[in-house]
């Protein structure tokens, strides 16, 4: 005979299911939009929350396209990885603060037996910085040095609570085009920091360093300032500075745009081929270009100015 303690645990979990689970939940406190953008691993569309009218992003991913799965602290089954992270980086019902330059999860839904959907902060007057680039071309130096800065600051955050992204790239970041500020987005590549070498990459493969392309292994760290260096040279340059497998191996960007001697010589550091002889998170705040004074807290729309386009 089933011991009635089992059952009634049994029922409590059934119920938890059934308050977090389905689309009719999810249905009762958001409304879905348009779509925003799609990639891999998912569509993301823009919505709102019916209590209070809060603007919000809405990602859905079906479950066959996930690839991990992490064990969540009160959850009964396995969740998505992208899931478990967000929730240790402060998302969701969890207690832990966020960061600022890290977007915000606020909800997610299991729709059982076809997809997760994660609702997250929306800010307003976003757009990813891909399409900021396309729109203005190359950034001056000062205003790609206030977006790398806020980029590493999230990710040196990540670090402190054991998360590496490993998808660092322009369409992964979103500015508010009326501050300058930034947020870091989807961490569906992202995973547990370690020190030992990891042998799965699910990134993007023109912001991967060389050790991955040609061995298949890399190291969190090297593989993060790689990706930066990628990202600054795309910055200053209006596109990214590898196309080929065999561009990347060489590690010898060549500049097309004017830039100054100290922006090159932090990318070419980055972008060393050595994953050892690449400087660290704050070795790279501390370069002298990192140091030159910008405009910090400036208004975009001040700076824009000078690129009348916008
Ligand atoms: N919180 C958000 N607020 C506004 N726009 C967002 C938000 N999250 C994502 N987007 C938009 O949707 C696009 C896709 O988001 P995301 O990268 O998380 O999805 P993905 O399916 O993992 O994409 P990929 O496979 O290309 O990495 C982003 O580039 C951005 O333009």
């Amino acid at each position: 005979m089933l011991d009635k303690r089992i059952v009634d645990v049994r029922l409590d979990q059934l119920e938890i299911l059934k308050a977090k689970n389905g689309k009719e939940h999810f249905e009762k406190q958001y409304t879905m939009g348009n779509l925003l953008g799609s990639g891999g691993f998912g569509s993301v569309y823009s919505g709102h929350r019916i209590s209070d009218g809060q603007k919000v992003a809405i990602k859905q991913i079906s479950r066959d396209r996930i690839q991990q799965w992490s064990k969540m602290p009160g959850e009964v089954n396995p969740v998505p990885n992208e899931i478990a992270l967000l929730q240790s980086l402060g998302g969701g019902s969890g207690s832990v603060p966020g960061h600022r330059g890290i977007i915000r999860m606020l909800d997610w839904f299991e729709i059982p037996g076809q997809e997760y959907l994660i609702v997250f902060e929306k800010p307003q007057h976003c757009q990813d910085l891909f399409d900021f680039i396309t729109e203005r071309g190359a950034l001056d130096e000062s205003l790609a040095r206030r977006f790398l800065k806020q980029v590493i600051e999230a990710v040196q955050f990540c670090h402190s609570k054991g998360i590496v992204h490993r998808d660092i790239k322009d369409e992964n970041i979103l500015v508010d085009t009326r501050t300058g500020d930034i947020k870091v987005i989807d961490f569906g590549s992202g995973a547990t920091l370690k020190d030992s070498m990891y042998t799965d990459f699910e990134g993007t493969r023109v912001y991967s360093p060389p050790e991955w392309i040609l061995y298949h292994k890399y190291h969190a760290l090297p593989l993060t300032v790689w990706s930066l260096g990628v990202l600054l040279y795309d910055m200053v340059c209006g596109d990214i500075p590898f196309e080929q497998d065999t561009d990347i191996v060489k590690a010898k960007p060549s500049f097309n745009k004017r830039i100054s001697n100290d922006c090159r010589s932090l990318i070419c550091s980055c972008l060393s081929y050595n994953p050892g002889d690449r400087p660290s998170l704050e070795q790279i705040l501390q370069h002298p270009w990192m140091m030159e004074s910008s405009v910090d807290n400036g208004d975009l729309q001040e700076e824009s100015k000078i690129k009348p386009s916008l």
